[in-house]
């Protein structure tokens, strides 16, 4: 039987190469051959079948994300995938469970915080999964505050062991994943005393890593360790895949050679030594290595809430503006449909871009690292801080509009949505709080801005170097089509980032106690830290277009999505813009004037540009969203695949319906 495309017309307006935009959007060739490969090989096979997943109760649930992960484990053994091969494989399966905090974060914590030795003795037995280990950081009492932990571990000279202990209710270990029911391992962190010393009451030595056995082999817990799940999360299926833990010590002993000793040591005799030349902040390496990873995701997430949306805003008609009678209109045809949805599809590239240019930060500096180089870790941090907290907001902001954007039928987990949603909601909170982690990147701001003189600013705050200029020159567009040059674009959002932040600066220089001043104008240097952030992203949109793009009209649409992405900004920020005086009233309103234009040009291109995504049905699983957009029989059959239509009559009626209906309620 012949498939009908529904969305042909709509493929058929393109006016670029959707293959050479799908290599862009992929970031090179042999990337699009390996997700194209793993989303394949997850969409085929029935063992990941995830429709039914909302459905089930936790147990259930839990289990049936056990049989996948271990199903894909089998795969990656069977068909030898690469490390690479197996991260798109778990990717695809769009589940989250503990081998994400496995191979996200014990891992990488321990390669970058164990000594050669310990890595040598550890890295072989997680990488082959004879061992399962998750990251063990947060607290009843303390999540955003690493530095007030209050896990201790307590140096017993006499039998060479630390003693790790929970001294309060606080103290317990609260929401690391993979640890409530799976992880044989953890590398937690704790507070050091050694020799009845507090190391860093000054805030400085005051937790370190172990990593310790946490079950026995017939997996009861060590003495004097309780460990559970913390409890049902929101969302029907969506993070209750995971068992997020807690856990609390009694006075555990474990090796002194448990601590992770790269960045500092606690020798046989109790002698606690920090390396000279590796600075303490190297403790939180993991951190800035996962969310480096967020950010590379993060695209993926908005692309799929944006290909749903496009998809079913293109087939839906509803009535026109001047005739509620006749339905005309296709939605992606009303202004205010394009108005929320095209600068959400161009977020996504904006996104993904930036995410690649992050990796390489990060792929730079970790070698850096490597070779006891620490001189660029500050803007690493900052960068990481920063964008997983921009991208992680805008992503879940964008995942609500895109329900809405569907109307009624968004707003069933037919559509995809709300699990996406559910899922993805926390990314604002775990690995930092984005509000935090904005407050860490106003201060690597601030301090840029304070430095101007006597230190050189690097990399992306090397715009701090003009401050003069931007402080000075205001804009000097005339017209809208002066708005379409990646230049002027920069140089706005340079202009704009530089005077908040000088502003600001000015500001914290009048209190006495830098602190207090910090915490006071907290809300506006969070609005620093965001305007430094999409600098970055616009900027790295705008470098990105000055490369070689091969493909039919690629680099021409990828052009309109930046300027739309940038102009979007200038809208939606336009107080910054005016405020600071860089930009007058009449100049604002004409970067909405060619927003508008700029939407009108990307229209026909909408559906190819979603297409590029490359996404499956079965990763979107979204019957609104489905590639050959035949959105209503489906949905139509999707209500009746839902086991609560399996009887006419619900359990209860009989027991609750009838007395009212016949009126005998008193029998109740
Ligand atoms: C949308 C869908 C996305 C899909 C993606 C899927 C993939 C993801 C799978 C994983 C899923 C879940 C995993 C979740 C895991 C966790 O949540 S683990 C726990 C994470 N916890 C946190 O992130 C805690 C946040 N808090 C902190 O990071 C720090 O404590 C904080 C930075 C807030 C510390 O504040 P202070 O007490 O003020 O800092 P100090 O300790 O005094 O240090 C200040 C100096 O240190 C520098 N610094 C801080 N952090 C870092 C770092 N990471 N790297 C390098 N340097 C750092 C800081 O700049 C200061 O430097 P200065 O003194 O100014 O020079
Ligand atoms: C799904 C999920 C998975 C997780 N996985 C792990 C894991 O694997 N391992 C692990 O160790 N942890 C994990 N966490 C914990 C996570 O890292 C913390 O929840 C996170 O760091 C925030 O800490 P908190 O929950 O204590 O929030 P809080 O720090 O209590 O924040 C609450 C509110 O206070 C504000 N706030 C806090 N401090 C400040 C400040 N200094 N200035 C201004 N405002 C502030 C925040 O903006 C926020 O609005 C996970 C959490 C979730 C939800």
């Amino acid at each position: 039987m012949e498939l009908v495309d529904h969305l042909r017309d709509e493929r058929n307006k393109a006016q670029f190469d959707v293959e050479a935009m799908k290599v862009v959007w992929a970031g090179s060739p042999q990337e699009l051959q390996l997700c194209d490969r793993m989303a394949n090989l997850v969409a085929n096979h029935p063992a990941f079948e995830k429709l039914k997943r909302p459905m089930l109760v936790r147990k259930e649930l839990f289990k049936n994300s056990l049989r996948k992960a271990a199903y894909a484990r089998k795969l990656v053994i069977d068909l030898g995938l690469s490390e690479e091969e197996a991260k798109w494989l778990r990717f695809y399966i769009d589940e989250p469970t503990y081998p994400d905090l496995h191979w996200g974060m014990f891992i990488p914590a321990i390669e970058g915080q164990g000594s050669e030795e310990q890595k040598e003795k550890w890295l072989p037995l997680s990488r082959n999964m004879q061992i399962i280990g998750c990251y063990a950081q947060t607290e009843m009492g303390h999540g955003s505050n690493v530095q007030g932990l209050e896990t201790t571990a307590t140096f017993d000279a006499q039998q060479d062991h630390f003693i790790i202990h929970s001294p309060t209710l606080t103290s317990t270990k609260w929401w690391p994943g993979g640890l409530g029911k799976v992880s044989t391992h953890a590398v937690v962190y704790a507070r050091l005393i050694v020799n009845g010393e507090f190391h860093g009451v000054h805030g400085w030595y005051n937790y370190y890593s172990f990593s310790f056995f946490l079950y026995l082999e017939d997996h009861s817990p060590l003495p004097g360790i309780t460990v559970g799940d913390v409890g049902l999360k929101f969302g029907n299926g969506a993070y209750n895949t995971m068992d997020n833990g807690l856990l609390r010590f009694h006075h555990v002993r474990i090796p002194r050679n448990q601590m992770l000793m790269r960045v500092s040591q606690v020798s046989r005799e109790g002698k606690y030594m920090q390396c000279d030349d590796v600075p303490r902040q190297l403790i939180y390496g993991t951190m800035v290595s996962v969310r480096q990873t967020i950010v590379a995701m993060v695209s993926r997430t908005l692309s799929r809430a944006v290909c749903i949306a496009t998809r079913y805003s293109a087939l839906r008609r509803q009535h026109s503006s001047s005739s509620l009678v006749v339905p005309c209109f296709l939605m992606i045809d009303y202004q205010s449909q394009q108005s929320r949805l095209f600068p959400l599809l161009a977020s996504a590239y904006a996104f993904k871009f930036v995410g690649e240019w992050l990796k390489w930060l990060y792929t730079d500096v970790k070698q850096r690292l490597e070779a006891n180089d620490f001189s660029t870790l500050p803007e690493a941090h900052a960068s990481t801080a920063g964008l997983k907290s921009l991208t992680t907001s805008a992503t879940v902001d964008g995942i609500e509009e895109c329900m809405k954007l569907c109307g009624g039928d968004g707003y069933l987990v037919s559509s995809g949505l709300p699990e996406l949603f559910a899922v993805s909601v926390p990314a604002c909170t775990y690995e930092g709080d984005n509000t935090v982690l904005m407050l860490q990147v106003a201060r690597f701001v601030v301090k840029t801005v304070s430095e101007v003189g006597y230190k050189e600013p690097l990399g992306t705050s090397s715009y701090i170097r003009r401050l003069n200029t931007l402080l000075h020159n205001n804009c000097l567009v005339q017209t809208g089509e002066d708005w379409v040059k990646g230049d002027r674009i920069v140089e706005a959002f340079e202009a704009r980032a530089a005077r908040m932040a000088v502003t600001c600066t000015q500001h914290l220089a009048k209190f006495q106690d830098p602190e207090q001043g910090f915490s006071e104008l907290s809300a506006d240097l969070v609005e620093v830290a965001v305007a430094h952030c999409q600098l970055i992203v616009v900027s790295k949109f705008v470098e990105k277009l000055a490369q070689d793009i091969p493909g039919k009209g690629v680099k021409e649409a990828l052009e309109v999505l930046c300027y739309v992405y940038a102009l979007f900004l200038v809208h939606k920020h336009q107080g910054d813009f005016l405020v600071t005086g860089y930009l007058t009233p009449k100049q604002a309103s004409l970067a909405n004037r060619q927003l508008r234009i700029l939407y009108s040009r990307l229209r026909p291109n909408a559906i190819a540009l979603v297409d590029a995504f490359n996404h499956t049905d079965h990763y979107l699983s979204s019957v609104v969203g489905r590639y050959d957009g035949n959105v209503y029989p489906n949905l139509y059959q999707a209500a009746f695949n839902d086991p609560f239509n399996d009887s006419h009559v619900p359990d209860g009626y009989h027991q609750y319906i009838h007395p009212i209906l016949n009126q005998t309620l008193a029998k109740l």
